[in-house]
This record gives C-alpha cells, sequence and structure tokens, in this order.
C-alpha cells in the first residue's frame, strides 16, 4: 500500500497554516523563512520554488535570495552573517549542492544554530546525537512521521538504512535508534548488500540511483522509505526503489513523487515555526 506523503504533508501544512492565522489574529510578528539560492541548478530551482509556494500557502513569510553562480565565498558569508542578525528572520536555509569554488562546511558552520531550520550545523548534529531538543533535518525527520501515520512501531524492529549521508543516512538512523530499532547502516562498500536488505522490516533507500531496489533486495511485507529523487532511462522522475517490481510484496512504500518528497517542505515549515516560537520566548 502507497504512504501518502502529498496528503499527510497537506495536513500538516494546514495545522501551520492555522497557527499562523491565530499570531496574525493576536497581531504577532509572522514567522519568515530565507532561501539563499547560489547559481542556477535546474533541480534546486524546482525545489525552491517549491518551498516558496509551501510557504505562500501557509502564510509564512519566504525571501528566495538568488546569487550569481560565481559570488565569492566571502560574500555569501557576509550575506549570512546579515541574515543571523536579522530579527525578523526566522530561519535560514543555503539551498544545497554549493558551486565547486565555496566552502559547504564553511558556510554551514557560520549559520545560526537558532535559525537552522536544516538541522545541518555541527550544534544540532550534536543534540541530534545526544537525544537533545533541537532542529532535526527535514527528510528524516519527514519519514518518522509518515511511520506514524501508519502507525508503524519501531522498537525491536531491524530497520535498514542505505546511504550514510550527513543528510539523511545518519540522522534517520540516529531517529530510528532513538525510537528503539535496531538499525543498520549500508552503503556503497557494504558486502552482501541484497542479504542485509533483505532482513530489513523497514528499508530507508537513500543511494541516489534509479530504481537500483529490486524485490530481491525486498523482505516480503516490509515498510520502504525511498528517499531518491532520480530520473529514469525516459528521464522521468523516479525513486531509488524499482517502485513497480515491488509494490505487491511490501507492506507499505512511499511513492516517487509523493513520498518523501513534500515531507520534506512541510517539515522545513514545522522547523521554521519551531525556531520561531523559541526565539519569541
Ligand atoms: N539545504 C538544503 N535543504 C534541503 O532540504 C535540500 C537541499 N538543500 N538540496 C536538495 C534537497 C532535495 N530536496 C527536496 C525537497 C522536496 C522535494 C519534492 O517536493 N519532491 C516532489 C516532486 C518535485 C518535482 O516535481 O521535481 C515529490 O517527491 O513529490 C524534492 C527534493 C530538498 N533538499
Amino acid at each position: 500500500m502507497n504512504i501518502d506523503g502529498k496528503n499527510v504533508s497537506l495536513k500538516r501544512k494546514d495545522e501551520i497554516k492555522q497557527k499562523i492565522q491565530q499570531l496574525q489574529n493576536e497581531g504577532k510578528r509572522i514567522p519568515k523563512l530565507v532561501v539563499i539560492l547560489v547559481g542556477n541548478n535546474q533541480a534546486s530551482q524546482v525545489y525552491v520554488r517549491n518551498k516558496e509556494k509551501a510557504c505562500a500557502y501557509v502564510g509564512m513569510l519566504s525571501e528566495i535570495m538568488r546569487l550569481d553562480e560565481s559570488v565569492l565565498e566571502d560574500e555569501l558569508i557576509q550575506v549570512i552573517e546579515r541574515l543571523n542578525h536579522d530579527e525578523t528572520v526566522d530561519g535560514i536555509l543555503v539551498q544545497l549542492p554549493l558551486p565547486q569554488h565555496i566552502h559547504e562546511e564553511k558556510i554551514l558552520d557560520l549559520i545560526d544554530p537558532k535559525k537552522d531550520v536544516d538541522g545541518f550545523h555541527p550544534i544540532n548534529v550534536a543534540k541530534l546525537f545526544l537525544g537533545q531538543d533541537g532542529l532535526v533535518p527535514c527528510t528524516p525527520q519527514g519519514m518518522m512521521v509518515l511511520l506514524d501515520e501508519i502507525h508503524y512501531d519501531l522498537t525491536g524492529k531491524e530497520v535498514v538504512v542505505v546511504g550514510r549521508s550527513n543528510i539523511v543516512g545518519k540522522p534517520v538512523s540516529l531517529l530510528c535508534l532513538q525510537r528503539n530499532a535496531t538499525v543498520t547502516i549500508a552503503h556503497s562498500r557494504t558486502e552482501n548488500l541484497k542479504e542485509v536488505c533483505q532482513r530489513a522490516d523497514v528499508l530507508i533507500a537513500a543511494i541516489g540511483q534509479a530504481k537500483f531496489f529490486t524485490k530481491d533486495y525486498v523482505k516480503p511485507g516490509a515498510v520502504v522509505l525511498d528517499v531518491g529523487m532520480d530520473r529514469d532511462e525516459n528521464d522521468k522522475l523516479c525513486g531509488d526503489v524499482d517502485y513497480q517490481d515491488v509494490k505487491d510484496i511490501v507492506s507499505y512504500i512511499t511513492p516517487v513523487p509523493g513520498g518523501i518528497g513534500p515531507m520534506t517542505i512541510a517539515m522545513l515549515l514545522e522547523n521554521t515555526l519551531k525556531a520561531y516560537y523559541n526565539r519569541e520566548e
């Protein structure tokens, strides 16, 4: 069965919309997200536009700062420092990937952790590691919401996460561990990947290869969460999982599009609202 991320994200957005409506009625300041987009990467353009639309939908203020591909690292640093000090800004997101000449880590470390709605700053990463309250990366958080949606209890379950990125693989592994799952983090160097994946009650596919996971990777009845945003042989959007091949043996699967992607954006709005409340109190 499909897990309808689009619908769940809509429910979450409607809840946020109500909260912002309430702030408005009380004459309070409205939360604001700033997205910095460097260069003109095709996919990034689409994602950033989706973020802008989502902000408009819930009544959140947003600003997209489009910087030229050739912007100097020092200029970008100045922009972030200005936003860090701007009292009207609650969330700052630097769209990745950045151009080669800009040091990604240096930029992410500079964002005020209180405004770090991506949850990529070392302070927020450490808080997640320690199980303390902080801003949690959007995609992993969206996956937990989808598991809640199907009332799936991870306690004692075998989760196999394939992919070890700082953005998805590592943080989602920690969230599953927090929920008492037995977690395996597999990756490109894992031996016997098929056998490892076959053990999974929950398979999290986050490797960025179109339709890589066929039914011989999936245990019958497993829950499959597909983080892929890939293009198939016809240049159509698809996931890391071969949906047609596995759909009849899984208990639940997130489709691409309409699964994890929309949840990422809903969680970004939630994080921005959380950053707002934290800053206001
Ligand atoms: N600092 C930073 N934070 C991010 O969160 C971030 C990023 N950089 N760089 C790129 C990735 C990718 N990402 C997506 C968000 C939504 C969809 C999404 O809405 N997908 C739709 C389809 C979109 C389409 O039609 O292309 C869906 O799955 O249904 C996809 C991908 C956020 N990212």
